[in-house]
């Protein structure tokens, strides 16, 4: 079962508003006081905010529907055609999503009534947060307790450290300078979360970090050409830094940096929080600060190197099944 955030059915406020009420209440999410987040959820952001996302998610949206529930299509299609070939054997990919549909309770109910056993869940996230992978572990316990007779699960918590993830990620960036030249600049941009989530141990900043060392010494990037920094914040407490917007404002008024090139390693398919703040946005930022060029380098996505990775991961958890 691969599992990713969600998104709107529907690029209309009224879609935005029902999947933003559900994301939001999430206390993975959100973590102050139930009651008090309450009066500001239902009383101000669900009011404004729907209107104002719907126009973002407008000026991304596909014939094929939201971004991230097409590639997260491609992605389940591609990993069951690359199991199989590996296998021999037909085992179903089912897609499920912690937030609107497929959601983790008809996947799983799905699963579980035709007879499956066994399920490997894979969030797709890379590093683990508390707010992402562990909002996935809830929701699927949550969606499984009308069913008596669970099935066995294996639950995969991150999958950064992999080589062959790394590889893929460096892969990608080196396909990218191919054919487009390199950058002054590699800005590794990763989904933020608040400072004060990491400060009561959640691991994700520094899975990041991680991630960030690691493919850069893939790369061969002396510490002048790359940067890591956090993106998408909400609300108005501190979030883990260096924010990206910041940093690109920086970086436009510096007269020896003309051309950015931005990955986001944290996604493992291209989304909202890509196509339109990181492809869109930050690159207005970034050129009338005063930078030259700005490039942004698409997410794993349905890369054959990805789906190949996904599919060793799975297997290697399931060799005592098969
Ligand atoms: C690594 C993945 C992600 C982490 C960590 C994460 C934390 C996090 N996000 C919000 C608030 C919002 N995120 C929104 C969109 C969004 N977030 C992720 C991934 C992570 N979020 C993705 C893939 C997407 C895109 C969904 C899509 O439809 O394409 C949104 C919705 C858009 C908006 O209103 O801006 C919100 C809100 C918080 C608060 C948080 C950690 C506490
Ligand atoms: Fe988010
Ligand atoms: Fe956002």
């Amino acid at each position: 079962m691969l599992v990713n955030l969600g998104t709107p059915e529907n690029p209309d406020a009224a879609s935005v508003r029902k999947y933003l009420a559900e994301f939001l209440s999430d206390p993975r999410v959100i973590r102050i006081p139930r009651v008090l987040w309450w009066l500001i959820l239902h009383g101000i952001i669900l009011r404004v905010r729907p209107g104002k996302v719907a126009k973002l998610y407008q000026t991304v949206w596909t014939d094929e529907g939201s971004p991230l529930m097409h590639i997260s299509r491609k992605q389940q299609a591609a990993l069951q055609l690359c199991i199989q070939e590996k296998t021999g054997q037909p085992i179903p990919v089912e897609l499920a999503m912690s937030y609107g549909e497929p959601s983790l309770a008809t996947a799983g109910r799905k699963l579980a009534s035709s007879g499956v056993q066994r399920i490997i869940v894979l969030p797709m996230y890379p590093q683990y947060s508390s707010t992402t992978t562990a909002a996935v572990f809830d929701g699927l316990a949550r969606a499984l307790k009308p069913c008596p007779d669970l099935p066995e699960m294996i639950f995969i918590r991150d999958y950064w450290e992999r080589e062959d993830y790394i590889a893929a990620l460096a892969n990608s960036v080196r396909e990218y300078w191919d054919e487009h030249g390199k950058p002054d600049k590699l800005l590794l941009s990763f989904h933020g979360i608040p400072q004060r989530y990491e400060d009561t141990g959640d691991p994700y900043p520094s899975g990041c970090r991680g991630t960030a060392q690691a493919v850069i010494k893939q790369l061969g990037l002396t510490p002048d050409q790359w940067s890591e920094s956090f993106q998408s914040r909400f609300g108005r407490e501190e979030w883990v830094k260096p924010y990206t917007d910041a940093l690109l404002e920086e970086w436009g008024q510096n007269d020896s940096i003309h051309r950015v090139d931005v990955v986001c390693p944290a996604f493992s398919a291209d989304c909202l929080e890509t196509l339109e703040e990181i492809e869109e946005q930050n690159k207005i930022t970034f050129l009338e600060a005063g930078g030259k060029e700005y490039h942004y380098i698409p997410c794993l996505n349905d890369r054959p190197d990805h789906i190949e990775m996904l599919a060793k991961l799975v297997l290697e958890r399931a060799k005592a099944w098969l």
